[in-house]
């Protein structure tokens, strides 16, 4: 089977979380790619905007003035060409964006006067310069040409109550400048949009044109009270440059959430972050619970119990401990994990389920000798244990003993003091098996299951077992023999009179309903006696 779709017991596959973390730093990334486009694009159209208002601004201060230029001409009705021609002249030529200053007669619709023509003396239609020929009272648009030259002119015009038109003719020049200057490269289309026709750049100059509909991405500023509009169209390189400009904070987020991310799903769909969790909810639904091994006494009866954790997992079934005792004690929840067996063991043995005055075994780390809420909770087990008429065994294996010595010799003590016994565990594969004996007061030594397995065919495990045997009669040491399977292994170590006996021949590890129904000398356990 692909191994994506195999669970394992904790935690989510590998394949699983790194489709995960790929799935979920690839949505980032786009969302951080159209956020980036947002950000750029609002960017790019607020500096447009800006641009756009700056150059609009300065349309209509030039058109503002213009008008006030035209408006301080005073024309008296009679006044000839000749009387104002020089002050004509003076003026246009005083005046940076004006070309010209023309007077028209609105009655004859003839344009007579000029401060472009040599005396001011004209005669040309008014429609060639304004073609709704002054109907109005003052009026703004774009020529194709002035009266001068053939290039295009924005023309403006103040109609006065003596029936003489002002004519103002204003270099397109100027207002091409003004765009180019404000704009330049940051947009694609400057448009000057006056009546019904625009000024256009069209590469690096600019033509005149009909009107044509703004473009969707376009910023129009309309000028107050005249009918003037700028528009810029947007243009993709400001865009790009605003893009750019956003790419190193983008990239350092980008770099920084996929880090975190990255490592988030990795620990919470862990192995060990989601064995935390299923540990911490099993524990606050007391899902682990306490089996017992019963030990056969010499009067063929149980003398005792070992306490032997247990995981009833919602999803896995009853869970043995080497599935889990070694993880939870790496991530320091073994001691949860046995505080609340301690709870599962008390409300158990307070129904009396096995004789008065057996003994029960516990399992304890050495790591847990440093760990005082462990601690705490063996001496209150023991003053429980002791008010039910039981005797605590807490069973220590030797590895971990040796890590600090002094410390575990010292609390070994103080639990012989409060009346717990202490029996060493798994004696005999150790490192220093004898250096523990000598060093530790234990009050047990439990024969490690590897020496009884071939006790009866192997001379040489025989030779050991009987030396065990012999050596703790004479350290005053009671001995169990743990993984009896059978009747011969049993009968054997009858003869060499160990005290006590545990194994499968007479119990697996039993829940507590079995345990209080457990009658050795049934057909699920050995034939008695064992002992002679
Ligand atoms: N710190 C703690 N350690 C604990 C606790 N509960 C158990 N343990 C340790 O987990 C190891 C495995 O225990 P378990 O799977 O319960 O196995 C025990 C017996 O079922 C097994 N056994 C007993 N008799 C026989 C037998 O005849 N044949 C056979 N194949 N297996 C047998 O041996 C285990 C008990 O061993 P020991 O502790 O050395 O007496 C085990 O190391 C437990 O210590 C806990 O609460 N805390």
């Amino acid at each position: 089977m692909n191994s994506f779709f195999v669970k394992p017991m904790f935690g989510s596959a590998k394949a699983f979380r790194v489709l995960l973390i790929a799935v979920c730093n690839l949505s980032f990334i786009a969302l951080l790619a159209l956020l980036v486009w947002q950000v750029a694009s609002y960017q790019s159209r607020q500096s447009i905007q800006l641009l756009t208002e700056r150059g609009a601004a300065m349309i209509e201060q030039s058109l503002r003035n213009a008008y006030t230029v035209l408006d301080q001409i005073s024309l008296a009705p009679t006044e000839s060409c000749q009387d104002i021609y020089a002050d004509l002249q003076k003026i246009s030529a005083a005046t940076p964006y004006f070309r010209a200053i023309y007077i028209a007669d609105s009655q004859t619709q003839r344009i007579f006067c000029s401060s472009a023509h040599a005396l001011g003396k004209i005669d040309s239609p008014i429609h060639t310069l304004i073609s709704d020929g002054a109907t109005q009272a003052s009026g703004i648009a774009w020529h194709e040409n002035s009266l001068i030259s053939d290039r295009e002119a924005l023309v403006i015009y103040r109609k006065l109550d003596n029936g003489r038109v002002l004519i103002g003719v204003l270099d397109s020049q100027y207002y091409k400048d003004i765009l180019q200057l404000v704009m330049g490269l940051r947009v694609k289309t400057i448009t000057l949009r006056v009546g019904h026709l625009q000024l256009v750049n069209q590469g690096d100059d600019f033509i005149l044109m009909p009107l044509t509909a703004a473009k969707n991405n376009s910023t129009s500023i309309l000028i107050d009270k005249l009918p003037v509009k700028v528009t810029a169209q947007h243009n993709s390189f400001q865009l790009r440059k605003y893009i750019e400009t956003n790419l190193p904070l983008a990239f350092l987020l980008a770099i920084l959430f996929l880090a975190w991310s990255s490592r988030w799903i990795w620990l919470r769909f862990g192995e060990n972050n989601h064995f935390r969790q299923q540990v911490i909810e099993s524990i606050q639904q007391q899902q682990f619970i306490a089996f017992y091994q019963p030990v056969i006494g010499q009067q063929n009866s149980i003398a005792g119990v070992e306490i032997l954790a247990r995981w009833q997992h919602p999803q896995h079934g009853l869970l043995n401990p080497d599935l889990f005792i070694q993880q939870a004690e790496a991530q320091g929840l073994l001691t949860q994990i046995m505080l609340s067996l301690i709870q599962c063991v008390e409300a158990d043995l307070s129904k009396k389920p096995i004789p008065a005055q057996s003994r029960v075994g516990i399992n304890i780390t050495a790591q847990q000798l440093n760990d005082q809420a462990m601690l705490n909770a063996i001496f209150a087990l023991n003053a429980k244990l002791k008010y039910l008429d039981y005797q605590l065994v807490v069973e220590l294996t030797e590895e971990g003993l040796v890590s600090d010595p002094d410390l575990a010799n010292k609390i070994i003590q103080e639990m012989g003091q409060a009346g717990i016994m202490v029996a060493i565990d798994d004696f005999g594969i150790g490192h220093s098996s004898l250096a523990s004996l000598s060093r530790f007061p234990f009050h047990y030594l439990k024969i490690d299951k590897s020496f009884i397995d071939h006790i009866v065919s192997r001379e040489k495990d025989q030779i050991i077992v009987a030396n065990m045997v012999d050596m703790a009669r004479q350290l005053n040491l009671n001995v169990v023999a743990e993984g009896v399977e059978n009747k011969d292994q049993a009968d054997y170590l009858a003869i060499l009179g160990i005290d006590y006996l545990q194994g499968f021949y007479f119990s697996k590890p039993l829940p507590m309903d079995a345990l209080s129904v457990f009658q050795f000398n049934t057909e699920n356990s050995a034939k008695f006696p064992y002992f002679h």
